[in-house]
């Protein structure tokens, strides 16, 4: 059995909950059967009972059961389920994981008592393949904790560890990132449409473009001007349509929405009161 550090319990098991999972599961770093699963509706979670995950709508059970506590509802559900949970959370034998946006790890031990070590951790979706950007804080875990923690979360992506402060930024970077990157790739395929590409063909284009890209800053380090410089062939076509980009707001408009998720990121919880 694959659980070096005990059970995990994910507590909410919906969209980044269930990517964590799976993430973990692919990375080889747990099996699925010391993975406990939980959401009120456990009948959407027959599939995953059916992959060998424990699955379960009982949050105290599940923490009782496990070592790792990952809280992965959403900000507006949090506060119910601290309630349901502080009567059985150990200090001395429960770290508690939370990728909940907005919400800070101060929030969380008024709730479950100061005593408690939590880390603050933002996957994205990528994480079910092992491609997450993951940021990670906390303000009064142990570095033996966080080290956990980034072993844990380096088997599915990138790791950086991070000020408390930045997690919203981080938030609105890399989580909502991710559909940021996919409607460039979906607009892209579009574009791919109008010159004469069937849809499926476009979109197969404009997806291995956009991984090359990012391929080559990561293998290359390098930045992407320099390897636009390489694109840009003088009096071409590239720069043409590059220039018609930006004179319709193409960076400002990512920085503008960059900036809004990351305003918004820090209003979830407070707005859920
Ligand atoms: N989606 C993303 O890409 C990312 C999301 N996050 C953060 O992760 C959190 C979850 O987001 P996301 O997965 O998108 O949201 P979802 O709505 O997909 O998942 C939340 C899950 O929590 C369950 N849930 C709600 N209340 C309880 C409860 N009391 N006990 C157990 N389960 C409960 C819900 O199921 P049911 O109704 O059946 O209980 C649902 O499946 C948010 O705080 C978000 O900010 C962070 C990084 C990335
Ligand atoms: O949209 C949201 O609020 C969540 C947080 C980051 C990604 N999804």
């Amino acid at each position: 059995m694959k659980n070096i550090h005990g059970n995990i319990a994910i507590l909410g098991s919906g969209n980044i909950g269930l990517s964590l999972a799976y993430g973990l599961v692919k990375a080889d770093y747990q099996d699925a059967a010391s993975i406990l699963l939980t959401r009120r509706n456990v009948s959407h979670l027959t599939e995953q009972a059916q992959m060998g995950y424990q699955v379960s709508a009982n949050n105290p059970e599940a923490v009782k059961n496990a070592s790792i506590v990952i809280l992965a509802v959403l900000p507006q559900q949090l506060d119910g389920l601290l309630h349901e949970i502080q009567p059985v959370i150990d200090a001395s034998k429960h770290l508690v994981i939370s990728v909940i946006s907005g919400v800070s790890c101060k929030d969380i031990k008024a709730k479950l008592g100061h005593d408690v070590q939590v880390v603050r951790v933002m996957p994205n979706t990528a994480i079910s393949i092992g491609q997450s950007m993951t940021c990670i804080a906390s303000d009064n875990a142990s570095t033996e904790q966080v080290a956990l923690v980034q072993s844990m979360f380096e088997t599915v992506g990138s790791v950086v560890v991070i000020n408390e402060d930045l997690m919203t930024s981080a938030t609105a970077l890399c989580a909502c990132g991710i559909a940021f990157f996919l409607r460039a790739i979906r607009a892209a395929s579009q574009g791919g449409v109008e010159i004469g590409f069937h849809a499926d063909i476009a979109l197969k284009m404009a997806v291995q473009t956009a991984k090359g890209a990012a391929d080559l800053l990561l293998q290359h380090h390098s930045h992407p001007e320099q390897e636009i410089d390489k694109v840009t062939s003088p009096k071409g076509c590239t720069i043409a349509g590059l220039n018609e980009m930006e004179h319709q707001g193409f960076s400002s408009s990512l920085i503008k929405g960059i900036k809004l998720s990351a305003v918004k990121a820090g209003e979830l919880y407070i707005e859920s009161k």
